[in-house]
């Protein structure tokens, strides 16, 4: 053996410790990434979760966004029947998580109710609301749990809304006596709900205020009518600020900017109802006694004034809602001449032909009170509820919800789902006479919840229920109402809520 071939060798043992040294890194590297790959994907929360609930890919940057309709709740509902009940999808850059079934809404909302007691407000509502002061967006905490107390104790207490029958009945009479003068007419009935809806709203408001003012109380109303028409499309509007939030601040479609309008006008009608009151208030302490109001008959603001002399009754607003479910169930019934003949039929049994609807004859109404709750399941007015917002990271259904997802609950798809409801398309409001009971307004029952569950569910349910029970019984028992010639089917979705 030479040198040379030694040296070759000696070479050759090198190179070959050095292959063996380099191999031994490569494999501690790989067993290290391979450690790490294996802690990311089985990493579990403190419950024992590793994975995201499944769902669609979506594309870098923009998610799911492009693959959407403008319904969200129906996109997510054909959704779902791919990914399963607990679903994920990223809108933008926000990671979003969608819940469609009871089962997966009782382990969200029921059993982990003080994690997702926040709603994920968009940024226009924010703005709105001076940067979540309202009841709806304020988070969970010591200034919700007040607004919540003052709410229920005083605003929407039941002696609060017995007292202001009177106001609702006056502006309900109103409304009959229009439709009466429009006999054999067309009637446009979007825009008689939605009057109505807002002038029982604003009496309930301020009612006090503009008893007395004729064409003045008209303008008044035609002109902040319109303000929150508007304010609530801004609030429904898709905004890209709120699926991209470092791009919040350019308010790229300008509607922070629009809803800071909407605020200057509010501020100034509620400034001017509030001085107007004060100064009523003030000639009451003089000795007026037309200025006088009784205790029992305050409206929303005299409460408000009463109580902490805050300027900004808001969670009232939100009965707007009432609106769209008004048209809806007029809608059915317009569709199924059928059931509209029983529902009139149940009507005027109770009330007498000629006598106007009171609303003392509403716990009589039954068939009336299936036909409002059906209509809320086929057509909720929050389809998917106000977003929640997990407050910390957690466990559904197996999967891992983390901290401040937005949390989407399908109700739309739950009331609709063929494996919770018979005949689930189908307006059947006998199903709620069959199983008057067990299906409430109460949120406890995971297949149902038109108004929401849990700790936010919403405060204005039996205000809701009497004034769409009241307004839909006149509206009903004022005229014999059909389609209009060769207008055979009301489009389901020809409402655009
Ligand atoms: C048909 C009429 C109405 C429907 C369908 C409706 C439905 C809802 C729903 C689904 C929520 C969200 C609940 C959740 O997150 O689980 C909600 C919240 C709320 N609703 Fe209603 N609502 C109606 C009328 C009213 C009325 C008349 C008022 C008050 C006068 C009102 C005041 C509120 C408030 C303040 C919240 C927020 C509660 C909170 O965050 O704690 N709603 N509503």
């Amino acid at each position: 053996m030479t040198p040379n071939t030694l040296s070759w060798w000696r070479n050759g043992e090198e190179d070959e410790s050095k292959s063996s040294a380099s191999s031994s890194l490569m494999a501690v590297l790989a067993t290290v990434l391979a450690v790490f790959i294996v802690f990311y994907l089985f990493r579990r929360t403190k419950n024992g979760a590793r994975l995201l609930p499944p769902g669609p890919r979506g594309l870098p940057l923009l998610g799911s966004l492009p693959f959407l309709g403008s319904d969200l709740h129906v996109s997510f509902a054909e959704l779902a029947r791919t990914y399963g009940p607990v679903m994920s999808l990223r809108l933008g850059a926000k990671l979003c998580i969608v819940l469609s079934s009871p089962e997966a809404v009782k382990e969200t909302l029921r059993d982990q109710d003080a994690i997702f007691a926040n709603h994920d407000v968009p940024v226009v509502a924010l703005v709105q609301t001076y940067g979540g002061k309202d009841m709806t967006c304020a988070p969970y905490g010591p200034q919700w749990r007040m607004l919540r107390k003052v709410t229920m104790r005083q605003l929407l207490s039941p002696a609060t809304i017995d007292g202001l029958s009177v106001m609702r009945q006056g502006e309900i009479w109103r409304m009959v006596e229009e439709i009466r003068g429009k006999a054999g007419q067309p009637v446009n009935l979007r825009e008689l709900v939605s009057a109505a809806t807002f002038n029982v709203t604003m009496v309930m408001l301020w009612g006090a205020s503009l008893a007395h003012k004729g064409e003045e109380r008209d303008a008044l109303g035609r002109e902040f009518g319109k303000a929150v028409e508007d304010m609530v499309d801004l609030l429904g509007a898709p905004n890209i600020s709120d699926f991209y939030p470092a791009l919040a601040w350019l308010d790229l479609q300008g509607l922070v900017r629009r809803m800071r309008r909407f605020l200057l006008l509010a501020d100034r009608i509620f400034n001017s109802v509030i001085e107007e009151r004060l100064m009523m208030m003030e000639s009451c302490r003089e000795g007026d006694p037309a200025a006088a109001m009784d205790k029992k008959n305050r409206d929303f603001l005299q409460v408000m004034l009463d109580l902490v002399q805050n300027p900004e009754p808001q969670a009232p607003m939100t009965m707007d809602n009432t609106k769209g479910l008004l048209q809806w169930a007029m809608a059915e019934l317009l569709n199924d001449p059928e059931r509209m003949k029983t529902t009139q039929a149940e009507i005027a049994a109770v009330v007498g032909e000629g006598n106007a609807v009171e609303e003392v004859h509403l716990p009589r109404l039954r068939y009336l009170d299936a036909v409002v709750r059906e209509t809320l399941r086929l057509h909720p007015v929050l389809p998917l509820l106000v977003p929640r917002r997990p407050s910390t990271t957690c466990t559904v259904a197996g999967y891992r919800i983390p901290e401040g997802t937005k949390v989407f609950v399908n109700v739309w798809a739950i009331h609709r789902d063929p494996q919770v409801w018979e005949n689930a398309s189908e307006f059947k409001p006998e199903r709620f006479l069959h199983e008057a009971g067990t299906v409430d307004y109460s949120g406890n029952t995971f297949r149902y919840l038109p108004f929401g569950t849990g700790r936010r569910i919403c405060p204005g349910i039996s205000l809701a229920e009497r004034m769409v029970m009241f307004i839909l019984a006149s509206l009903l028992h004022s005229a014999d109402w059909t389609l209009p010639a060769g207008v055979a089917l009301i489009s389901t979705r020809s409402l655009g809520l």
